[in-house]
């Protein structure tokens, strides 16, 4: 039987003798909220691309749905059903944010008519028809992520990750789109991958927390576990 989940094993990151991330293993099953969070420098950018083919791993390997890709690319992946959206997003300014996410959709092999069908049907899904008929180039940039966001879910990914998808927002905005990308994750079978500084965010979101420091895991588990570990209120708290 094919195990369904994104698996990262043993997974480690050198540049020219920085070891940015070691030994981290880490898993994501479909329909779940894993939150990856950690300080600065931890980590946690470097494994999400190591995870959507951005960077190819030193060591350790990526399993998607029991399928090995750690040495496909990013494009291979996301036909694969891995998709994830960037901290800067770029938009085809021109053109309104539907018709950029109905773009997203046609560039990823759908036919016109689904394309644009997806593309109402996404916006809705995420409470954002007001933005729809709105120019790329003139959208609040507080909401230009929620465009990257909306643009990935139209591909009907099966994981998808998340890089400070809030940035930007103040904390209740975040919590908001958070909530709404997560019961849509849970509904639909989506394993959501969360990269979010925001403590109040992850742990009101996430069905699961993996928190690294100096690119090594300190603990995973579930946010009532996280917020009482004791090395994770050192690292948090502890410091400075
Ligand atoms: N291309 C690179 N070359 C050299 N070192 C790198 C490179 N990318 C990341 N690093 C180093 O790897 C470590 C982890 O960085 P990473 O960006 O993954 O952390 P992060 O947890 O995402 O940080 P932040 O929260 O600040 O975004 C840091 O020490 C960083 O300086």
């Amino acid at each position: 039987m094919t195990e369904r989940a994104l698996v990262l094993e043993h997974g480690g990151m050198h540049f020219d003798g920085v070891r940015a991330v070691e030994d981290v293993s880490l898993r994501l099953e479909p329909g779940e909220v894993l939150g990856l969070i950690g300080p600065n420098g931890s980590g946690k950018t470097t494994t999400l691309n190591m995870l959507s083919g951005v960077l190819r791993p030193s060591e350790g390997r990526i399993l998607l749905d029991g399928v090995d890709v750690t040495r496909k690319p990013l494009r291979s992946r996301a036909r694969d059903g891995l998709v994830r959206t960037f901290q800067s997003v770029k938009v085809f300014g021109r053109l309104t944010v539907e018709e950029n996410i109905e773009a997203a959709a046609l560039g990823a092999g759908m036919r016109r008519a689904e394309a644009r069908r997806v593309a109402v049907e996404t916006l809705s899904e995420l409470g954002l028809e007001a933005l729809a008929e709105v120019r790329a180039d003139a959208v609040p940039a507080g909401q230009v992520r929620s465009v990257g966001i909306a643009r990935a879910i139209a591909l009907r990914p099966k994981y998808l990750l998340l890089d400070e998808p809030a940035a930007g927002q103040n904390e209740a905005e975040a919590l908001e789109l958070i909530r709404i990308i997560a019961s849509f994750a849970r509904e639909r079978g989506l394993g959501v991958l969360l990269v979010e500084h925001d403590m109040t965010v992850v742990m009101g979101t996430c069905d699961r927390l993996h928190v690294l420091d100096s690119g090594q895991t300190v603990v995973s588990g579930d946010p009532e576990t996280i917020r009482t570990d004791p090395q994770v209120i050192e690292i948090y708290f502890g410091k400075g």
